[in-house]
């Protein structure tokens, strides 16, 4: 039902429609129900931008929308993946595009852009992903440009590690101070869930409290892994009791997304601006840093 098929394309990014949201996110979570019944069919591309360069220089810019924006066949939205570094934004969003878990990831510098489509009720629609740093001397010359027309974020934590949950609202207050209103579509994704431990359960973070931070601020949760994609109940054992966590697939996230934005019937020719701009990086690409959290 889903087909991965990846490949590298240009630089040149498409200008995202500039979106109206009037609703709430719905039943974003309801939506692979959807995919499972095959009215949702899935496609990546993969466009990797500024990173894999000792020496990073990146430049982007694009005209007033695609033809095929324009002509109806294929609405393209950006969403933008925040996060403490670490916490597997690279890998997550790799794993949305290429289905894959990547090997040998660095430490993202700038962004990295990713696409995938799927195809939701008869429409197409494109989801670009912006993997950023999660650093700040990697991305502090780069967020204006990140918050840029952006149609959707997801905040990833790590649940293995509450510095990076407790980091949340550093991200939350960053989208304020850019600006980015209540009416863009939010997602809390808690990744790493394949390391869960009942056993180290007070040093990890709980879904209860996932779910709370969640509802306080308006988005959809998931859990997931990038690495191992879980099945939607894990249970495990914690002496003689057993702990259930229910785990979501990370095409879940996607399809909730995509169903969540289609849903928002945004003029085609908006008044927006045409997104274009350039952005310089010039930094050393270091070693990934062991993440130790925890
Ligand atoms: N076990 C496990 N490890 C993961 C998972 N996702 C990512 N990792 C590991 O976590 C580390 C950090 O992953 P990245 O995807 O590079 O993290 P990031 O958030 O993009 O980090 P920055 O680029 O610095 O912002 C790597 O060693 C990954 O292999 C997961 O779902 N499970």
């Amino acid at each position: 039902m889903w087909k991965h098929d990846t490949h590298t394309h240009t630089h040149t990014l498409p200008s995202p429609p500039t979106l109206q949201f009037s609703d709430a996110l719905l039943d974003a979570k309801s939506a692979p129900e959807k995919k499972k019944k095959g009215e949702v069919l899935g496609q990546t591309e993969r466009s990797r931008v500024g990173g894999g360069f000792m020496e990073s220089s990146l430049e982007f810019s694009s005209s007033v929308g695609s033809v095929s924006s324009l002509l109806g066949r294929c609405r393209t939205f950006k969403v933008l993946v925040i996060g403490d570094s670490g916490v597997g934004k690279t890998c997550l969003t790799h794993r949305l595009c290429a289905g894959e878990f990547p090997r040998g990831v660095e430490a993202t510098i700038g962004a990295d852009f990713r696409d995938t489509s799927l195809e939701i009720e008869g429409e197409k629609i494109k989801l670009q992903l912006w993997d950023t740093a999660g650093q700040e001397r990697f991305r502090k010359s780069m967020v204006q440009h990140y918050y840029r027309n952006v149609h959707a974020v997801l905040f990833v934590f790590d649940v293995t590690c509450p510095a990076s949950f407790n980091g949340l609202s550093a991200w939350v207050e960053e989208c304020r101070q850019n600006s980015l209103g209540h009416e863009i579509p939010r997602f809390l994704i808690g990744n790493k869930s394949d390391l869960r431990d009942p056993g180290r359960a007070e040093r990890q973070v709980s879904q209860e409290r996932a779910t709370s931070f969640a509802k306080a601020h308006g988005m959809v949760f998931f859990e997931t892994s990038a690495k191992n994609p879980p099945r939607r109940q894990v249970s495990r054992q914690r002496g003689d009791r057993e702990v259930v966590y229910q785990q979501d697939e990370v095409e879940d996230v996607v399809t909730a997304v995509g169903t969540t934005l289609k849903k928002h019937k945004n003029p085609l020719t908006s008044g927006s601006p045409a997104y274009s701009g350039s952005f310089k990086v010039y930094k050393k690409r270091p070693e990934k840093e062991l993440w130790t959290c925890c």
